[in-house]
């Protein structure tokens, strides 16, 4: 209908670019664990003006639920129908929000140094409090793959994903370009969520699927590196909470403070070895369970970033969904 008209006809890629910017626009991005899923997701949300859902979050949730109600454990035996439906309910009345952070997060470097790509941090809340540190805790990445296997909570989960997508959709993380920055300042409509099952099972017509992979020792490094510079952060501000308080008080007490908050730290500090081993674990669980396991959709583009700059996976992406959104690419010199 479009074309049908000689006019009509020679203003069709501004029309079909139109019409693509106000429909809404899904990126799905998949892969294992480490891969780069989530600092990439919302590095493309940021730049496009899209909304970003970091699903993994809403499953960390979950296995929060469960562990503070005592509910789930590694050790017990899988396909407990009550253990399930206990979870499932307290699930289904949370509420969980994942909020970027406006004006927050790193800015990436790379080989290209554009210096413009900024990862914006993700706040989650739960029931209002904010979980974001908690569900990263060495707990939760034991239990979640349990957790993410019983159908009843993928249901549940499922609802959740596609509300928050609903809602992320009006309200995108910011618009340096793309949808969002268009003359009228109206957000784009569009959303990135990143897990294992979006492109296959939440989101199987999303208008581009990624499927993101590294080699294990590659995501079992830079995982190290993610904790390691956690580490450094949580004991420079212990450090600087202590010497203020030695302003204050007594000074042998502040010093103690700091020096069990250090030794607390480095006792719970994995080696890479151990993440390696977690993440292999982690992907094993999500690659051979029943409901949903990981797997690469047949649609999907499939970017193995072991030997790759940050700022060319993203800048790829970008241009995969300009492309499909009837826009010209802009990075090919990247
Ligand atoms: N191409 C890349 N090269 C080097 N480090 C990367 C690359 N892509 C992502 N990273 C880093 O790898 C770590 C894990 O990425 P993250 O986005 O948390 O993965 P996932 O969401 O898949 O678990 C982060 O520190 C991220 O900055
Ligand atoms: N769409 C999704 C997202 C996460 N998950 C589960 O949630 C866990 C944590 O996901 P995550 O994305 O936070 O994990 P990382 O890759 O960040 O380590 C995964 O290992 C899966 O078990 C899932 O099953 N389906």
């Amino acid at each position: 209908m479009l074309c049908s008209g000689g006019g009509i006809f020679r203003r069709a890629p501004t029309i079909a670019a139109r019409w693509l910017q106000t429909r809404s626009f899904t990126i799905a991005i998949d892969g294992p664990a480490a891969s780069g899923k989530s600092s990439t997701a919302r590095a493309v949300a940021q730049q496009l003006g899209f909304g970003y859902i970091d699903s993994g979050s809403i499953y960390r949730c979950a296995t929060l639920l469960a562990l503070r109600k005592n509910i789930y454990s590694v050790d017990a035996p899988p396909g407990d129908d009550e253990q399930s439906q206990e979870l499932v309910d307290l699930i289904s009345r949370a509420n969980i929000d994942i909020n970027i952070k406006p004006g927050s997060g790193w800015l990436a470097q790379s080989a290209a140094g554009t210096g413009r790509l900024v990862v914006p941090d993700v706040q989650v809340l739960l029931d209002g409090e904010d979980v974001s540190r908690e569900i990263r805790a060495p707990e939760i990445n034991r239990l979640v793959a349990k957790v993410a296997s019983d159908g009843g909570v993928r249901d549940a989960v499922l609802h959740t994903q596609r509300y928050l997508a609903h809602a992320a959709e009006t309200r995108p993380a910011s618009t340096p370009e793309g949808r969002g920055a268009d003359s009228s300042g109206t957000p784009g409509g569009g959303v990135v969520m990143d897990g294992r099952d979006i492109g296959t099972t939440v989101f199987p017509k999303a208008e581009l699927k990624i499927y993101l992979d590294a080699s294990a020792m590659a995501r079992a490094i830079r995982r190290w590196d993610e904790m390691n510079s956690h580490m450094k952060e949580t004991q420079a501000a212990a450090a600087a909470a202590a010497a203020a308080q030695k302003n204050t008080t007594d000074g042998d007490s502040a010093k103690k403070d700091t020096d069990q908050s250090s030794s607390r730290t480095s006792l719970s500090y994995p080696s890479v070895e151990d993440i390696a081993r977690e993440l292999e674990q982690r992907d094993y669980a999500d690659i051979n369970r029943k409901h949903s396991p990981l797997r690469i959709a047949s649609d999907a583009v499939v970017i193995d970033n072991t030997n790759m700059t940050f700022e060319h996976q993203v800048y790829s992406i970008i241009d995969l969904a300009r492309e499909r959104m009837g826009l010209p690419r802009r990075y090919d010199e990247l």
